[in-house]
């Protein structure tokens, strides 16, 4: 969390010492959705010209307890707290202000994500064609914006082990992304549990038929994701339900993994996750065995709403 509020939201956080961090709290309660949230959010997502209605519908009530905030800052503070998403949006809105206000020269230094999408919305040449509808697609804008298995985890700690550290023991970019078998057991995880698995859509723009059915131009189509990671004939001869690096070895076929969907809009954080995952991985166990805990035999207990959300994983780490 401290990493992407750096590099995305250029803001310095202290999550990892501060669990009590407000940013930290804030960001919990934007994942747990309550259940009527969810099923607006997923109606948007089948049905996106219903947005702006459903939009009005889930912010009109933070609204209103904006305004009565306003009117009764006595009576209202105190008791409701502010809504998560516009907490941490207006501390984004602050930043960005900040920065677009701010000499061009001074914001130079600025190498974040946040730096490129401004710089990337205020470009000249894109803000002088801003009259052109084309243009004006182009331009950003702010809403825009294991049980534990032993033999596979002695195999990724001998990789970690095998590398050629430097006198501080630093990880980097090249260390992580050199190391194959991390590489096969990071793949592998993302296929069992692809995190985002129902919010994905896609609006078809040409009539087609695929597989004798027919699509129609405008249809929404969301993939099913799970299913096409766990489909035997895409994944297998082996069961798709063990848990297998290897079998990343076999070329498949390009849509059977899609854990950061595909396409142009997919995910833009790809690359960046798949570092922090690795390096995560890698100090880990260079420091710890993870070892069954009590209750291991209860599995995995994970919630599946908009993302993949651990509830519970009844392991324990043993210092090396
Ligand atoms: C393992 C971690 C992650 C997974 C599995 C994941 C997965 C996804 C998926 C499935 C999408 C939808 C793409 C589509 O509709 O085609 C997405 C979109 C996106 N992700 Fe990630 N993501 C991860 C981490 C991150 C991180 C670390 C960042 C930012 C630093 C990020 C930023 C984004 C953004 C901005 C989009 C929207 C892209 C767009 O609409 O053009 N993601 N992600």
């Amino acid at each position: 969390m401290d990493v992407i509020c750096r590099c995305a939201f250029g803001m310095d956080t202290d999550m990892q010492n501060d669990i009590d961090n407000a940013f930290l709290r804030k960001s919990q309660l934007t994942v747990d959705q309550n259940p009527e949230q969810l099923f607006l959010i997923k109606l948007g997502n089948l049905m996106p010209f219903l947005i702006p209605v459903l939009t009005y519908i889930i912010t009109g009530q933070a609204l209103l307890l904006h305004l009565f905030r306003k009117v009764a800052p006595t009576w209202f503070s105190p008791q409701i707290e502010e809504l998560a998403r516009f907490w941490i949006l207006k501390r984004v809105e602050s930043v960005i202000n900040t920065r677009m206000s701010s000499k061009s020269n001074e914001r130079q230094n600025r190498v974040d994500l946040l730096q490129l999408m401004i710089d990337a919305s205020t470009h000249d040449d894109i803000k002088d064609d801003v009259n052109d509808e084309s243009m004006e697609s182009k331009k950003l804008h702010y809403d825009e914006v294991v049980t534990t298995r032993s033999d596979i985890q002695d195999k990724l700690r001998a990789e970690i082990d095998e590398q050629e550290w430097n006198d501080e023991n630093q990880l980097d970019y090249d260390l992580v992304m050199n190391m194959m078998y991390m590489d096969l057991v990071v793949r592998e995880v993302l296929r069992m549990y692809p995190i985002i698995i129902t919010s994905i859509s896609r609006e078809c723009n040409t009539s087609t038929t695929v597989c004798g059915y027919q699509i129609e131009k405008g249809s929404i189509i969301q993939p099913d994701i799970l299913a096409v990671h766990y489909d035997p004939d895409l994944w297998g001869p082996e069961d798709p339900n063990l848990f297998l690096p290897e079998r990343h070895h076999v070329k498949r076929h390009p849509m059977a993994y899609m854990p950061f969907c595909i396409g142009p809009r997919n995910c833009v954080g790809m690359r960046f996750a798949l570092m922090e995952l690795k390096m995560c991985l890698t100090q880990l166990l260079r420091h710890y065995t993870i070892l069954p805990g009590e209750n291991i035999e209860e599995g995995f207990k994970h919630r599946e709403t908009l993302a993949i959300q651990p509830d519970a994983i009844y392991v324990k780490l043993e210092k090396r």
